[in-house]
């Protein structure tokens, strides 16, 4: 893999010269494609400026930088929960923004930092998505989309009250795979976690990309979790990407924010 810049355009090449990628197998397709993003905030601030990248079809992309650099507008713009400008964001070559809305957010699922769980049991949650569909989730597929989750059956009648931070994120998780996502936003889907709870998370995260091919990019503060899962990782310094890296590579941005927020959160 090879990231270049010319201009304020920033290319991801998936395929390194060998053919291959991080040893994870080698990425053929690109799932969604950024094109000059940019968003400008009312006194003429920039706050997403002409982002540029590939995200690959099965990648694990981290997403990290100082706070207030515009990961989560970013992240949200991928399912436009923020609508980006029409033509500058692609899912498999289509414009998102000439899709109906609420097929593009079942499509790119988002988990937030603080999971809200709906009143109704843990059930009620999983099956909520696809029955706005017209799709009546059976008590098997609920119990599967646990499993996926990572929470045994004992979840399927807990109310939201029951459950601890860690054990709501996964029923937030189980209830954004319930919509069979094909890419799936996190925003930091662990800093209210306990390192367990996280290791949990990231396990689930790993098994989704490994065992059924999905697309992740997730934001977070901490350069341990994105070295443990990452495939990629971008780093966006006030609204741009100044780097792509893998992430063993993170000692070789150039980028001075980027290198002395790099040293600071090591
Ligand atoms: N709707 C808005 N109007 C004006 N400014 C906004 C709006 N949304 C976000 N901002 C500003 O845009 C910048 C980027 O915000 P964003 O939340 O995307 O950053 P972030 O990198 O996710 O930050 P953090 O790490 O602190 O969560 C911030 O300066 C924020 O104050």
């Amino acid at each position: 893999m090879e990231n270049f810049q010319d201009g304020a355009r920033v290319h991801l090449l998936v395929v390194d010269e060998a053919g291959d990628t991080t040893g994870n197998g080698t990425w053929p397709e690109t799932k969604i494609e950024v094109r000059d993003l940019t968003k400008v905030a009312d006194k003429g601030v920039a706050i997403l400026s002409k982002v540029n990248v590939d995200i690959p079809k099965g990648v694990i992309m981290g997403i990290i930088g100082p706070s207030g650099s515009g990961k989560s507008t970013f992240l949200r713009a991928l399912n436009r929960l923020w609508e980006p400008p029409s033509a500058s964001v692609f899912l498999d070559g289509v414009d998102i923004c000439d899709l109906d809305v609420l097929s593009v957010r079942r499509k790119v699922g988002m988990l937030f930092q603080l999971p809200a769980i709906f009143e109704g049991t843990v059930a009620d949650n999983i099956r909520y998505g696809p029955q706005l569909r017209g799709k009546k989730l059976s008590d098997n597929d609920v119990y599967k989309l646990l499993a996926l989750a990572d929470l045994d059956s004992s979840f399927f009648d807990k109310s939201g009250g029951e459950l601890s931070v860690g054990q709501a994120q996964r029923v937030a998780l189980a209830r954004t795979l319930a919509n069979e996502p094909e890419v799936l936003l996190l925003d930091e889907p662990t800093s209210a976690l306990d390192p367990i709870s996280t290791q949990n998370i990231e396990d689930v995260l790993v098994k989704l990309k490994t065992d059924r091919g999905m697309t992740i990019v997730f934001v977070s503060h901490s350069i341990k979790q994105i070295q443990r899962i990452a495939d990629v990782v971008c780093l966006l310094v006030d609204g741009e990407i100044v780097e792509i890296l893998k992430p063993g590579q993170l000692s070789e941005a150039t980028h001075p924010t980027a290198q002395r927020f790099l040293e600071l959160s090591s």
